[in-house]
């Protein structure tokens, strides 16, 4: 479908007030939506449902499901996109208030993991921008300036709109393959990708590592497990350490990997249960669908294959894939209809610093800012 089509028709959905999502794999081209038809409310109920699902952060609340069986697909190529840049750079003031609140939270954080078996947690924040909204305008620019990033805009009636442009895969699977990755550690991108990384970013990293191999060593249906080499990935203007992890898998498995794996200890800390308490006492906020999760489940993916044999007339065939991409969602805001809410946040550890960490959210808010 041509792209102005495309725009039409997932912004006439918006209109109608009829559930949709829009989004764009990393390093990928194509933009595919998922339109539904009406605007019931639905839930995930098990892992072998076939449709995109979003989930928020507190694992004990509902995962909202979009039946792929009863929507509309559609799709367009993100190279001919045609979108008005934003002509003057705004520039968002966090106040000082917030700043202060966000330290405090932080030294909390450093205490706690000085004086309890907390090692890891991560704190965050929620800044809000007044401002008149655009949500597909906005959903245009994340695909032009984040092409390496899993780029979305979501919507549903009673639960609202979200827009995000993430660097973290949960969890990609391909038949019995998967990958998953561990991202962490923070640093400004000053236009060079070779740059030294500070014991506190490769500590910090590390235990993501190390904790997010121990969860997939305890899954009975994995097979193979592999850690790659730690890598660093840029993000727009920050850099993180990335390092990959694959394996082999059982289907069966699926639902269990993906509830042992969120929330990493990216988004949430260590141990897991000690840092989610921390982060429900303390943050002051409900993160609600940021640090959650989203992406397909179970999308069945027609791929031709020519096996390479001479005597063989016609031996071009279609195998069907069962692939699942699911993204942690950061990097995202929340549109109502005269403000915008960003969610930032960050790792902290015994050696982390308040100011350090508060300027590190700045950075990663401007991800969303730069689009508004
Ligand atoms: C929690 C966020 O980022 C996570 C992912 C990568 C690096 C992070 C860090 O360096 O703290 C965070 O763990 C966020 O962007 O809101």
């Amino acid at each position: 479908m041509n792209s102005l089509d495309f725009f039409e028709k997932i912004q006439a959905q918006l209109q109608e007030k009829l559930p949709f999502v829009a989004y764009r794999h990393p390093n990928e081209t194509e933009v595919l939506a998922q339109l539904q038809e009406n605007s019931t409310l639905e839930f995930l109920e098990d892992f072998t449902q076939k449709g995109f699902i979003f989930a928020p952060f507190d694992s004990s609340k509902k995962t909202v499901f979009f039946d792929s069986a009863s929507a509309e697909i559609i799709s367009t190529a993100s190279s001919a996109i045609e979108v008005e840049e934003n002509t003057e750079t705004k520039s968002f003031q966090s106040t000082l208030q917030e700043k202060t609140f966000h330290e405090k939270l932080v030294s909390k954080g450093i205490q706690k993991i000085k004086t309890s078996t907390l090692k890891k947690v991560v704190l965050s924040r929620a800044e809000q921008i007044i401002t008149a909204t655009n949500s597909i305008n906005y959903f245009k620019r994340l695909l032009k300036k984040y092409p390496t990033a899993f780029v979305y805009v979501w919507y549903h009636p009673s639960v609202g709109l979200w827009l995000g442009a993430t660097p973290e895969t949960l969890l990609k699977t391909e038949q019995n393959s998967f990958k998953t990755m561990a991202l962490a550690g923070t640093k400004a991108f000053e236009g060079n990708l070779d740059v030294e990384w500070g014991a506190k970013e490769k500590e910090e990293q590390a235990l993501v590592t190390e904790s997010i191999q121990a969860d997939l060593e305890s899954v009975n249906g994995i097979e193979k497990l592999i850690i790659g080499e730690t890598q660093t990935h840029q993000a727009g203007n920050v850099l993180h350490l990335k390092t990959p992890i694959s394996g082999i898998f059982q289907q069966e498995f699926l639902g269990e990997i993906v509830q042992k794996l969120h929330p990493t200890p990216a988004v949430c800390g260590l141990p897991k249960e000690e840092a989610k308490n921390f982060i429900k006492a303390e943050e002051n906020y409900d993160r609600s669908f940021y640090t959650g999760y989203l992406g397909e489940l179970n999308r069945k993916v027609e791929k031709t294959r020519n096996p390479r044999r001479k005597n063989v007339e016609n031996s071009a065939y279609n195998l069907v894939q069962n692939q699942t991409n699911l993204y942690v969602n950061l990097r995202c805001m929340q549109v109502l209809e005269k403000k915008v809410i960003v969610y930032v946040g960050g790792g902290i550890t015994a050696s982390s610093n308040p100011t350090a960490e508060w300027e590190e959210t700045v950075k990663k808010a401007e991800t969303m800012q730069k689009v508004l």
